[in-house]
């Protein structure tokens, strides 16, 4: 099988859009150049002004297999974020059962191998049941396909299971996730604290019920010297006690996600469940810490968070609703329209934080568009807008307060593997 990509470009590091032809040969990158002669090929695609890069990676998604199919499938998350221009994702294990037993685990693995048409990777729990009590057999985990161990959806509430758990990991070689959230300090809170929850009446969650987790883990990372990812990087506090961190080499990477980046509470319209998330969104200065810390090196990565719920549970008010957004299908637009139009970032950095970083560190094989990698690739179009439209939407679940707004670059096409999994409305 060969594949022609033609009139392409492809973002330079010294971030030029230069002209390329990719020829694709079964999974590979097969050859790069100027011209390459048609009739040599099964199929040719015609990229004429459009974007060509590397798969884009995203480390926290949920999938809802087994327990919760009616929110998402491993085969509709799976779809969503190919759509997004997503080749590898990250499943988190929030899932009913918890994957923590061999077994469980399995048969999640099971569903992927038969269901999803991108590479997922699925997380283990770092506990059993999600609960800060009993440890899983983190080796065996590992073993089983294993991608990281986190507890995602809640965080770790104890000192001391964190403290053991890191310990195995640092032994093996293995990284936790953390969703960190102190359970004390939390109050019931539903969105930020601050003006936004004064004026609507709704309680608060602090900055700190965040932060000192944070902290607490980045000192536990120090003294057992294991690799301590955070998830959904919010607050400027966190930023700060994770470069602080970074500083004294303690080894620490997080992520951000596209919402927390773009929007704050003061953008919140209404008293409406899409606009709930955990974390939640935060104040104007926050989300400018945020973006500083991808600049200069803090934060590490983009991830969605994609976290869908059925329509009956997400249109209710803040009180009532679970907290999380939709994130796969317009994440690298959100950021390329916003950011790298407005000349916040560059597409450089943007491709770096989307596809390089999070797999560079995660230990996984860095697509680099050099010949004989793996043909995982997204076709961006960057010339055209189009609307956010739930009703395109491949993911079971529609919530998000994104809906309508106008983005530059919607996916053409997504390949894994050579094999073209998604391919968007033509010109
Ligand atoms: N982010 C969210 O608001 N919700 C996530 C859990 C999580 O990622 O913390 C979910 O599972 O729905
Ligand atoms: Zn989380």
């Amino acid at each position: 099988m060969d594949l022609l990509i033609k009139n392409g470009q492809v973002i330079s590091h010294e971030n030029q859009l230069i002209p390329v032809q990719l020829w694709i040969r079964n999974k590979t990158i097969y050859a790069i150049g100027k011209v390459f002669d048609e009739q040599y090929f099964d199929q040719v695609i015609d990229a004429k002004n459009q974007l060509v890069t590397q798969g884009l990676v995203d480390v926290h998604v949920h999938l809802r297999e087994p327990g919760f199919a009616y929110k998402e499938t491993i085969q509709t998350g799976s779809q969503a974020a190919s759509r997004g221009g997503f080749t590898t994702i990250c499943a988190m294990p929030n899932l009913n059962p918890v994957p923590d037993t061999l077994e469980r685990f399995v048969q999640v693995q099971e569903i992927i191998n038969q269901d999803a048409i991108n590479h997922v990777l699925q997380y283990a729990p770092i506990t059993k049941n999600l609960r800060s009590e009993e440890l899983v057999d983190q080796v065996t985990l590992k073993k089983a396909g294993a991608f990281a161990f986190t507890n995602d959806g809640n965080g770790v509430q104890t000192a001391k299971t964190m403290y053991l758990a890191m310990k195995e990991a640092a032994e093996n070689n293995h990284t936790i996730v953390a969703h960190t959230e102190d359970e004390s300090l939390l109050f019931n809170g539903v969105m930020h604290e601050g003006q936004k929850a004064r004026e609507l009446g709704l309680p608060g969650i602090m900055s700190a019920t965040e932060s000192s987790q944070i902290a607490r883990d980045l000192l536990l990372a120090e003294q057992t010297g294991a690799h301590y990812h955070v998830c959904h990087v919010s607050s400027k506090e966190s930023v700060r006690v994770i470069r602080q961190a970074k500083d004294a080499g303690v080894h620490v990477t997080c992520e951000v996600c596209p919402h927390h980046l773009l929007l704050a509470d003061e953008d919140i319209t209404q008293n409406h469940g899409y606009w709930k998330m955990n974390p939640p969104l935060r104040a104007k200065e926050d989300q400018e810490a945020l973006i500083n810390g991808l600049l200069d090196g803090t934060i590490d990565c983009i991830a969605t968070d994609h976290a869908p719920h059925s329509f009956v549970e997400k249109n209710q008010d803040f009180l009532d609703s679970p907290f999380g957004i939709v994130g796969s299908e317009y994440a690298f637009q959100l950021i390329y329209t916003t950011f790298v139009k407005e000349g916040i970032f560059t597409l450089e950095q943007v491709i770096n934080w989307m596809a390089i970083k999070p797999a560079e560190i995660f230990g996984l094989t860095v697509n680099r568009l050099n010949i004989g990698d793996k043909a995982d690739l997204a076709i961006f179009d960057i010339e055209h807008p189009y609307t956010v439209d739930e009703k395109r939407f491949l993911s079971q679940a529609k919530n998000t307060p994104f809906i309508g707004k106008e983005l530059f670059g919607d996916t053409l096409y997504t390949l894994v593997d050579g094999k073209i999994v998604w391919q968007g409305e033509t010109l």
